[in-house]
């Protein structure tokens, strides 16, 4: 199977995260694309989602271009928390500059938990998807804002690897192009990454919307939820939420996950 999707042009994508993106860009000029053969799916981060209840995904995050530094986290013990805080999956940042992440975070993270982790990053190469399985994740993020037409192409390429993919929109046209793709797994982000604000109306709205169009599968709200109050809108919604900043700046990080998702 050949994939030809390498050398796209991201020019086009504005704002914070269009700088970011061409970062990654040129951290990965030069990686090979090829993704050697196909991996068995072991969908453990798409079934850590399926319930009951709204799932905790939990993200070893130690800054943010929005926050700066949040904590110094150690991402084996951090990670450690979130499960004892009943976590059922882990998100760990791999990038570098902006929210200081890393391989090595990834690394430790998978080790330190039985729980399926995602590799959280902008991805722009088929060489990040080949790393994260080489790395023992299980799923990997694809945005929609940055892959636009080529989602179709990462989503394959994900699924080649064995991969989970978390298919992140954040208004209706770009859910509109996820639905093309058939993922089994679509994020709303209520934070515009163009322009870092947070609006918590987004993952409902976007989530009905999606059910209503018939889509079937997975549906996880993602960003700005610090307390249970917060989460009201997504109970008996969304399948999952994807929480980072408010646990990771908290001090007892199975204790937050704990508060968060009381009812
Ligand atoms: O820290 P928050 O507001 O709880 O958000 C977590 C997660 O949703 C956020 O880190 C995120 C969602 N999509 C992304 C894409 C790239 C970088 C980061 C993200």
């Amino acid at each position: 199977m050949t994939f030809c999707v390498h050398d796209l042009d991201f020019s086009h994508v504005p704002g914070v995260l269009g700088r970011i993106v061409q970062e990654r860009v040129q951290d990965y000029r030069d990686a090979d694309a090829a993704l050697g053969e196909a991996r068995p799916a072991a969908r453990r981060f798409e079934a850590a989602l399926r319930g009951p209840g709204l799932s905790l995904i939990a993200e070893v995050k130690r800054a943010s271009p929005s926050q700066g530094a949040i904590a110094p986290l150690d991402p084996a013990t951090a990670a450690q928390e979130y499960a004892r805080g009943g976590a059922r999956a882990i998100s760990c940042l791999t990038e570098p500059r902006h929210f200081g992440g890393s391989r090595e975070a990834l690394l430790e993270v998978v080790q330190a938990v039985s729980l399926p982790v995602i590799r959280k990053d902008f991805v722009v190469h088929p060489a990040m998807l080949r790393e994260a399985a080489d790395w023992g994740a299980s799923a990997a993020l694809l945005m929609v804002s940055v892959l636009g037409n080529a989602t179709g192409e990462y989503f394959r390429m994900a699924e080649h690897l064995g991969l989970d993919a978390l298919v992140e929109v954040h208004d209706e046209a770009e859910l509109e192009l996820a639905l093309e793709v058939h993922p089994r797994i679509i994020g709303v982000n209520n934070r515009d990454l163009k322009t870092l604000s947070i609006d918590l109306g987004q993952s409902p709205r976007l989530i009905r919307l999606a059910r209503e169009r018939g889509f079937t599968g997975v549906l996880v709200a993602e960003s700005g939820y610090a307390t249970p109050r917060d989460l009201a809108g997504v109970h008996d919604l969304a399948d999952a939420v994807l929480v980072g900043s408010s646990l990771a700046g908290s001090g007892n990080l199975a204790q937050a996950a704990r508060d968060l998702m009381a009812r």
